[in-house]
């Protein structure tokens, strides 16, 4: 299987030949992340996004998994404010296509958005579920300023054309936003215009991302993003926290516009060094207690 790999620091960019190796490697990582995190915490807390990932998730890489979806808990990187048998709706696709299909894999492994309440009470609502299953108790308050957020063992995030990840839109307000662990979308440019989505600082604090992009459609902003470091919210997902590794899978179409040349990486650093020397936000605070 040949296929082209770049590391900087926690990033990683793997380019296979085709989509099907693709699909491999995707496999590979979330078992892999699977695994060590029921190894280590008997539990595996993941985020999933809407879009394609659904299908591909639901009929190329979970039934590819050896894991034990009993030990799963399965949340929402983002959620459209639409009833649950919308055709938008993004739990109701995954419940559609996930349950009954894998042993383990029941309604109780998913925690849905509320989807009656009003955005802003259901983004409310969700932080405050999300605080039940990553609770923290620590010894000294934290420096004012800074806060705590949620730990996840895996978020698995898309790409929009427009380098969105969730519903975080480039150039939207939420792009600052620092506090909150959920936040409400009312006006989003991909519809339906009503969603709750997670924060950057939250998908900062994961333990790992992983990206799955395949086809031209998407290379153009792949290019935008890892090669142009242009500072669209897909470039953030690299600026994580160095105990998160961010891992982009793609195949040779998305990663056409990619140079080959191994060094194209450390052009990376400098624009990952300066995003973060410019806003610290998102620094681990050292009595975070690790699940
Ligand atoms: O619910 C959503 O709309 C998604 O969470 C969104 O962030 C998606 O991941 C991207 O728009 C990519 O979508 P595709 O994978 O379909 O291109």
């Amino acid at each position: 299987m040949s296929e082209k790999s770049f590391k900087v620091r926690n990033v990683s960019i793997s380019v296979a030949d085709t989509v099907d190796e693709a699909k491999t490697n995707f496999a590979n990582s979330l078992e892999h992340q699977a695994k060590v995190s029921i190894t280590a915490r008997n539990q595996f807390l993941i985020g999933v996004s809407g879009g394609s990932l659904i299908k591909t998730l639901a009929e190329e890489i979970l039934p590819k998994l050896r894991t034990d979806f009993n030990k799963w808990k399965i949340f929402f990187c983002d959620e459209r404010m639409v009833p649950f048998d919308h055709p938008e709706s993004t739990y109701g696709l995954y419940k559609e296509k996930l349950l009954g299909k894998f042993p383990g894999l029941t309604e109780e492994t998913f925690v849905p958005v509320n989807i009656s309440l009003s955005v802003e009470e259901a983004a409310k609502d969700y932080e405050s579920k999300l605080r039940s299953y990553f609770p923290h108790e620590y010894k000294d308050p934290l420096p004012a300023g800074q806060a705590h957020f949620p730990r996840f063992d895996c978020l698995l995030l898309g790409l929009g054309p427009d380098g969105h990840t969730c519903s975080l839109f480039p150039g939207h307000p939420l792009m600052k936003e620092k506090t909150l662990w959920v936040a409400p979308i009312k006006d989003s440019p991909k519809p339906p215009p009503e969603r709750v989505t997670l924060t950057f600082p939250v998908l900062h604090k994961a333990r790992n991302i992983i990206l799955f992009l395949t086809g031209e459609g998407k290379a153009d902003i792949i290019k935008r993003i890892i090669v142009d470091c242009e500072k669209l919210p897909g470039f953030f997902i690299n600026t994580t926290e160095p105990n998160c590794d961010v891992i982009w899978h793609l195949d040779a179409a998305a990663g056409s516009k990619i140079p080959r040349q191994k060094n194209f990486m450390e052009s990376l650093e400098p624009e990952l060094k300066e995003w973060e020397d410019r806003t610290p936000v998102f620094q681990a605070d050292s009595k975070d207690i690790a699940y």
